[in-house]
């Protein structure tokens, strides 16, 4: 995650929104005239009413025109008012599905990396949150703080024209005010928001982490641990927001203590000057109505400042994403087109290591496969047969030399381009909880419903499906859960046929199934490798027998490479030592 310093969030945050706001002219502009043309309608009321009270006062006087004045400034208020409310209903929904949809979009394409060190429920509460602030923000700012400070500018004015010393002091006391409030808002409430709102979103993400792991839970017996668990991420959640809300109480006392503070000085100031005779009870009487009104104000400003923090607050981590680079799509330019036939794969003195490993991985190295040849990996846990596919894919990215297809450089062709060339079988595939049909069509999105039965059948899982009640149409339960391993991973050989994909990965179950599941799995596999240039990562001994070739990985380098039988034949190979001990991924 991008790092920040804590006092950047506002401008962060409202540049952020500023210009999602810009996106809308028409609709910014409008809520802006209105509030502004209700503010103007709601000042100028106490004007309308003393003409009023004047009209009365003179014995032939008409208060009339004051009074249709009055109700016609009325009914301004109201209509001006509840039209910005209407637009700005529509500008902050907008302006919340675009950040959504952006957000979503963008976690979507960031790198595998950032995914694997986060939570998806906290996510799921960054932008959520995140979005919710923004309609906060816009309220706040354009019906609440905005209004306050326009009034608050025109009183001080106003207070300038009648009294110059009383505007000035109006004018220093309401700038001693906001500097108060700003400061201790950006300076000591942030910062503990900051902190607050993380432990909120890794209370999120922890609640999802247990429900999606349920089943680990109960078959564990372990829910009280779990209780537990989440009740010391809330117990320091209560604890920074405690500090937090304290700390914004706080800077609401500071802010009454300047708001008397002022009080104080400009009564006492007036007293003083009518106890010397230079001031009549008039005066005092204007000092004490103009500070009112001030007072009145200002307490509103602070609250809103506050307010304010909060939001921005909100938003920050939403805002947090959107700064973290997105996988690229395109390494190196200029992109190229992968021709459809490009199958012959090879890896030309590559170098990869992962961040923070002692050591690179994989250094020079330097291996070609023909196109349509079945390759099997096999090698003890960790020794880089996972990276090698995942290379290919450009999960990650190779830090020296290159890695063709077809004689393209992968990193010069477009990354949906690379990823519909190469179709993955997981080791335990994963699926939408949405139907069956979905679920294999979803390597291609055009596909009508017989091409996906014929992918189903082709995969032998047609017959499984037909079974259920719902037939295509089951939803099969989160990640899949309400298949059978062995169903599952037909459902992801199904999808593989659906992609004709060129290039194949597989990685194939090691959760042993049982040996009727496992054989039509194996048929199916068989099936689909057929014309495809394929990698499996094997750890079954028939698996590896039907291979065209096995490489052998050992700590990052390819240390045996031949036809099976080839291999098995060499005296102290490692692949001879792995097949006798029957564990080819140990
Ligand atoms: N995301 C990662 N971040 C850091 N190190 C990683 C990451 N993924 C794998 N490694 C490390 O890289 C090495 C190679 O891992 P890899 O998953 O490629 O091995 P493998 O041969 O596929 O193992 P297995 O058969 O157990 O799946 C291991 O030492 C592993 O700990």
């Amino acid at each position: 995650m991008a790092i920040h310093t804590k006092r950047d969030a506002f401008a962060r945050v409202l540049s952020f929104a500023f210009s999602r706001w810009r996106r809308q002219p028409g609709r910014l502009a409008a809520t802006v005239a209105l509030v502004l043309l209700a503010t103007a309608a709601d000042v100028a009321i106490p004007v309308a009413t003393g003409w009023l009270v004047g009209a009365v006062a003179e014995p032939a006087g008409s208060p009339w025109r004051a009074l249709a004045l009055l109700l016609a400034l009325g009914a301004l208020s109201i209509g001006a008012r509840i039209g910005s409310y209407f637009v700005i209903i529509d500008f902050t929904l907008a302006t919340m599905r675009e950040t959504i949809a952006e957000v979503f979009a963008r976690v979507q394409r960031l790198p595998t990396g950032w995914h694997a060190n986060a939570f998806a429920g906290a996510t799921v509460r960054r932008i959520t949150r995140g979005a919710w602030a923004l309609d906060d923000l816009a309220d706040l700012l354009f019906l609440e703080l905005g209004p306050a400070v326009v009034v608050l500018i025109g009183t001080v004015a106003t207070l300038a024209a009648f009294r110059p010393e009383a505007g000035l002091l109006a004018l220093l006391g309401a700038s001693l005010f906001i500097a108060v409030s700003l400061s201790m808002t950006l300076a000591w409430v942030a910062p503990a928001a900051r902190l607050a709102n993380a432990q909120d979103s890794r209370i999120s993400g922890a609640i999802a982490d247990a429900v999606t792991s349920n089943a680990v839970v109960k078959a564990h017996a372990s829910e009280g641990r779990e209780d537990v668990r989440l009740a010391r991420i809330t117990d320091k959640w209560s604890a920074r927001s405690r500090r937090t809300w304290r700390r914004g109480t706080a800077t609401g006392l500071a802010q009454d203590t300047v708001l008397w503070a002022l009080r104080a000085a400009v009564l006492g100031a007036a007293l003083l000057a009518w106890s010397r005779g230079l001031a009549g009870p008039g005066e005092v009487a204007f000092a004490v109505s103009a500070l009112g009104m001030l007072h009145g104000y200002l307490r509103q400003i602070g609250s809103q400042v506050r307010m304010l923090q909060k939001a921005v607050n909100d938003a920050e981590e939403m805002v947090d994403i959107m700064d973290v680079a997105p996988e690229a799509p395109v390494a190196r330019t200029p992109a190229r087109a992968l021709p459809r036939c490009a199958a012959a794969l090879a890896f030309e003195h590559v170098g990869y290591g992962y961040d923070g490993a002692p050591s690179p991985l994989f250094s020079n190295l330097h291996v070609g496969v023909p196109a349509g040849q079945k390759v099997g990996l096999v090698g003890r846990s960790g020794s880089g047969k996972t990276t090698f596919v995942k290379l290919i894919q450009r999960i990650h990215e190779v830090t020296e030399g290159r890695i063709t297809l077809g004689g393209v450089d992968i990193a010069s062709v477009r990354l949906d381009d690379l990823r519909r060339h190469v179709a993955l079988v997981p080791q335990e595939p994963i699926l939408f909880h949405r139907s069956l049909a979905e679920n294999i069509g979803y390597a291609r999105p055009d596909a009508g419903m017989d091409a996906v039965r014929e992918a189903a059948r082709r995969a032998g899982a047609h017959g499984f499906i037909e079974r259920l009640p719902k037939g295509y149409g089951t939803e099969v339960g989160e990640r899949g859960v309400k298949l059978s391993g062995g169903e599952r991973q037909r459902v992801a050989i199904a999808r593989a046929f659906l992609s004709d994909a060129p290039v194949l990965v597989m990685d194939e179950a090691t959760s042993s199934l049982d040996s009727e599941a496992e054989a039509r799995v194996a048929e199916a596999a068989e099936r689909l490798m057929e014309g495809r240039t394929t990698l499996v990562i094997a750890h079954r001994l028939a698996t590896v027998e039907r291979m065209d070739r096995i490489l052998v990985f050992d700590r990052g380098r390819i240390v045996e490479d031949g036809p099976p039988a080839e291999l098995m034949a060499r005296d102290g190979g490692l692949y001879r030592a792995l097949r006798d001990r029957q564990t080819l991924a140990a």
